[in-house]
């Protein structure tokens, strides 16, 4: 055989050359060029399933000239594999059959169908066979595909709908059947809209529009079931064209958003709600009060806003613990709740803060001030939890729109001074808002500006008072206090300074101002020999809650020289309450340094025999306010006795502070009270006079002894 490829000059080899022979000739001329012109490979091969013949298209699939492939076995050609196909020779040599159809995937990922058929010899014996290769990779693909699409769309959880160009429902899927309860029956060939009562045509026409646009439309829209039940379910339309580009059909999927919705609300309730009490938070009561301002400036209603804050309440958490103060909280609330009106809004701010807004008053004042003067009445009454009562009050301060402030920010800030105005006056109380407030806390920010300056510009200094052992009289310390002398307002106490450093943070930078001088004198009176003696510093509750604070002194002591054991701290009680771990941490960090530590008022905050025990304490400093009636006040000399006998029980020094005349002196001793400290043995001074007075002889002071 010259050439596999069937050839049209194949045909004389075959027949003679007469007019049968040319009809034949003719006739195979033609089969041949059919064959020729199949676009499907056309292969025969023979019992060794080496090819004999191939048509055009076979030889161009195999990318080879007929000379290149014939006599090879067709798997080594095309369709590529590891043998030959099933159904092709085992079968046909054993007669099972006369034909095959097998699958084949080429190395290029293409999908060949070979229908295969045997040729045999007259006895019925098996000689070749024909393989017709048909492409069905694309349809293959698209069954595939279409197989692939029915099985999403009715296993897809999304809800499907196909309607058609007039937007008659054509097909639902099983999603869309267990959502809305409609099978596919009951609603082809109807209108969405005529279907749910939730859904109307102007949703439809609205989109219809969209899509003209844009093919695609989204959105969310309350849609009603089978039975009923209405859901929020998020909505996804889209258009399918034909090749003409006209809409042929619409495809709307849909969720129901019902779980979604309810899990954003609910972090939507979490991110503007108080855990603790459910009330609206800071960011509510923001949005409440702006919304309020806007509606009140149109209208020209007035409102209120009230700040609550609750007095002693830290007391309660500090010594009662969080479950009696988590329940102060939360009850506040509901007190809150019961003595405002329902339309009102009712915050936590956060702590033991808490505010009002009070919407469309026409008598504001009456209204207001009878709402504060119940809730004052509300939270005095004790809590009770876990078998044990507890007693705050209120302080509340109150703005009024839009006499106090055109908006938001100024009516909270004057609230706030409102407030603030209402615990400097003896607590329990309500302020409403004045000028003077405003004036107070326009003061209070000049001050501090002022503070700042003077820190830089030497306007500070210590003075120091002495304090005096009633044994021997000596002198056994100073306490350093600060002084601050404005060039334009003279002497400032320090009762007027200090919160507003506090408050500002501005104590931070004060404190180690204070503590610098007063490091630099301990190293300078000890050079002169004098340190028989120590010098008391007073912390504030934010120096000492700073975290670097042991660190920070330690560094300072360590510059100037000074011995730390010659240093002492003085720390109020709340200051140490505020945060307990960390107060045993810091104070035995100064502990370890040498440093002494005093409690200093002793009396006015906890008095708990508990955390003396706790915090490595050396003496007790009791309040001045209980030695000022000590001589007259039988409470007063039960309390200063009490706290001098607790104190020496524990192994710690009491010393008496505010002593002011002749008896409270006689009073102390009597007591054993270890030392004094007032005005009745020593102003405080400065640190030249007080050098000159430990210069002369520092039992000076001991005529004390004497009643
Ligand atoms: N954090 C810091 N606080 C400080 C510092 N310096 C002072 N202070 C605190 O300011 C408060 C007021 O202090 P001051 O006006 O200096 O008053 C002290 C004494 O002058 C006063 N005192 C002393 N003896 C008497 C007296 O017989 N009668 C009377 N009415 N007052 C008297 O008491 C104040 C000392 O109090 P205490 O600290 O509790 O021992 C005051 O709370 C200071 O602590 C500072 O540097 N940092």
């Amino acid at each position: 055989m010259s050439h596999s490829i069937l050839q049209r000059n194949e045909a004389p080899h075959i027949v003679t050359r007469n007019s049968l022979g040319r009809a034949i000739e003719q006739t195979l001329h033609q089969w041949v060029d059919a064959i020729n012109a199949i676009a499907s490979p056309i292969f025969i091969h023979d019992q060794e399933c080496r090819i004999v013949r191939a048509n055009r298209a076979y030889a161009a699939r195999a990318g080879l000239k007929p000379g290149e492939f014939v006599g090879k076995p067709y798997w080594e050609v095309f369709p590529k594999g590891k043998g030959p196909l099933p159904g092709c020779v085992h079968a046909y040599k054993e007669h099972q059959t006369d034909e095959g159809r097998d699958e084949v995937v080429t190395a290029e990922g293409n999908i060949f169908l070979s229908n295969s058929f045997v040729i045999r010899d007259k006895f019925g014996e098996y000689l070749h066979s024909v393989h017709v290769m048909e492409d069905i990779t694309e349809r293959y693909r698209a069954e595939a595909q279409q197989r692939i699409a029915s099985q999403v769309f009715n296993s897809t959880a999304e809800s499907i709908m196909i309607l058609d160009a007039r937007m008659s429902i054509i097909d639902v899927n099983q999603a869309y059947t267990a959502t809305t309860g409609y099978s596919l029956t009951e609603v082809a060939g109807r209108k969405p809209w005529h279907i749910e009562a939730m859904v109307d045509k102007t949703l439809f026409d609205s989109v219809r529009k969209t899509l003209r646009l844009c093919d695609h439309w989204r959105g969310e829209t309350r849609k009603q079931r089978k039975n009923g039940e209405i859901y929020p379910a998020l909505l996804n339309f889209s258009v399918v064209r034909d090749a003409r580009g006209r809409s042929c059909r619409y495809i709307l999927m849909f969720n129901d958003i019902s779980d979604l919705k309810a899990t954003q609300e609910h972090y939507e309730y979490l991110a503007n709600h108080d855990r603790l009490t459910g009330l609206p938070n800071r960011n509510l009561f923001y949005d409440r009060l702006q919304h309020g301002l806007d509606k009140a400036m149109r209208s020209k209603e007035k409102l209120a806003v009230m700040f609550i804050d609750l007095d002693n309440f830290k007391n309660i958490n500090d010594t009662m613990g969080h479950e009696m103060g988590d329940l102060v909280l939360s009850q506040t609330a509901e007190r809150l709740r019961a003595c405002t009106r329902k339309e009102d809004t009712i915050a936590r701010l956060g702590g033991d803060e808490f505010t009002v807004l009070a919407e469309d008053l026409h008598d504001p004042v009456g209204v207001v001030s009878s709402t504060a003067s119940r809730i004052i009445e509300m939270l005095a009454q004790p809590f009770h939890f876990d078998g044990q009562e507890a007693q705050v009050s209120a302080s509340v301060g109150i703005a009024l729109y839009p006499d106090n402030g055109p908006d938001l920010q100024n009516l909270l800030k004057n609230a706030d001074a409102a407030m603030y105005q209402a615990k400097l006056t003896g607590k329990n109380n309500y302020q409403f808002f004045t000028e003077y407030m405003n004036v107070k806390a326009k003061q209070r920010v000049q001050m501090d500006r002022d503070l700042r300056h003077a820190l830089k510009n030497g306007e500070l200094f210590l003075a120091y008072q002495p304090q005096i052992e009633l044994d021997s009289g000596r002198i056994i310390g100073v306490e350093a206090l600060l002084r601050w002398r404005h060039p334009q307002l003279g002497l400032i106490p320090p009762q007027q300074f200090i919160p507003v450093a506090e408050s500002s943070g501005l104590i931070l930078s004060l404190g180690d101002w204070v503590m610098n001088a007063a490091c630099n004198q301990i190293a300078e009176w000890e050079k002169r020999g004098m340190n028989g003696f120590r010098v008391a510093v007073n912390l504030s509750a934010r120096q000492f809650r700073h975290n670097h604070l042991a660190e920070s002194i330690r560094n300072i002591i360590a510059e100037k020289n000074a011995d730390p054991t010659l240093l002492e701290i003085e720390l109020t009680e709340s200051a140490m309450m505020d945060d307990t771990e960390q107060a045993s941490r810091t104070m035995h960090q100064l502990k370890d340094m040498g440093i002494h530590i005093a409690v200093d008022d002793f009396g006015m905050g906890y008095s708990s025999l508990n955390y003396l025990k706790r915090f490595p304490i050396d003496s007790l400093k009791i309040d001045g306010n209980f030695i000022r009636e000590v001589a007259s006040s039988e409470d007063d000399a039960a309390i200063a006795t009490a706290i001098i006998t607790m104190g020496h029980s524990m192994q710690l020094k009491v010393i008496a502070e505010g002593v002011e005349t002749q008896e409270q002196l006689g009073f102390l001793r009597a007591r054993d009270c270890d030392a004094v400290q007032g005005f009745f043995m020593s102003h405080p001074m400065r640190a030249e006079k007080m050098t000159a007075i430990l210069g002369v002889d520092p039992g000076c002071f001991a005529a004390t002894r004497e009643d």
